[in-house]
């Protein structure tokens, strides 16, 4: 496939290197001052920008008709705008917080312990994220999904980075330097805890996974997430 990477800063030259090895070609890199390009001969688009700039690239290849993926956190109050242009445009778009098989292995832990955990007050959930210090959003978008999955099975109604009140979920966003990405779920009761907690060892992870998204999609129409590409959940 010709793959457009749409930021190729610390996660666009992880997917470059996994691309390359699996016999795909990059062949536009957009960073911030690539002031004019055109899409020529793209089959997929790839973003791993910033929150402040994944909207206007998504936007851009969805009225090219560029099928793409996003891995930018920091965007997603305007996730439902692109879903709209993308049905209006018959395009092909598929968003992930997080693209490593491992992690979404971990959200289905995690909404299966949410389940399990449902009618015992007495454990109060909590997250804890830690990322590396150049990281621009917090908390991270991985633990936003986990909390909107305990959310969705629980009667917890929404996550603070606040001292939680009832009902709220903690989350706990620490920066400490070169830590790929560790997510940590806490349940919380005055007898014992219950802890899962997934840790990246590098990048590697994240990229390989958008690049499977990438071949996945490439030929479809549609919004889409990591579940239908890994088929679970
Ligand atoms: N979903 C997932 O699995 C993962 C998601 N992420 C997310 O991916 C994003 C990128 O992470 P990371 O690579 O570490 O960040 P970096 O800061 O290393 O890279 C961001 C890149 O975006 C470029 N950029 C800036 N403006 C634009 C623009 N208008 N259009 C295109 N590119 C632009 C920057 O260019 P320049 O270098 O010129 O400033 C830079 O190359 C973050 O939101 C992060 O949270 C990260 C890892 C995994
Ligand atoms: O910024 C990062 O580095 C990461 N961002 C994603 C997130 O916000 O969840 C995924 C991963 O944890 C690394």
């Amino acid at each position: 496939m010709n793959i457009a990477l749409l930021g190729y800063g610390k996660m666009g030259k992880a997917i470059e290197n996994i691309a390359i090895k699996r016999g795909h070609h990059i062949v536009l890199k957009v960073s911030r001052d690539t002031s004019d390009y055109v899409f020529d001969n793209i089959d997929v688009a790839i973003d791993f920008s910033l929150p402040s700039s994944a909207f206007e690239n998504i936007s851009n290849c969805i009225r090219n008709k560029i099928p793409v993926i996003s891995g930018t956190t920091g965007w997603l109050e305007k996730y439902d705008d692109i879903v709209s242009l993308c049905k209006t445009h018959n395009g092909t778009f598929l968003y992930a917080s997080n693209f490593s098989l491992g992690v979404n292995i971990f959200f289905e832990v995690n909404k299966t312990l949410a389940k399990l955990m449902t009618g015992l007050p007495q454990y109060k959930v909590s997250i804890e994220e830690i990322h590396h210090i150049q990281k621009l959003d917090a908390p991270s978008g991985t633990a936003i999904s986990l909390a909107n999955e305990i959310i969705s099975q629980s009667d917890y109604k929404n996550w603070t980075l606040e001292p939680p009140k009832p009902k709220e979920i903690g989350i706990l966003a620490k920066r400490i330097e070169n830590v790929p990405g560790t997510h940590e779920i806490n349940y919380e009761s005055d007898v014992d805890c219950i802890s899962i907690k997934h840790t990246a060892h590098s990048r590697e992870g994240f990229a390989l996974g958008a690049v499977i998204a990438a071949e996945w999609i490439h030929d479809k129409t549609g919004v889409y997430t990591m579940k239908d590409v890994l088929n679970i959940g």
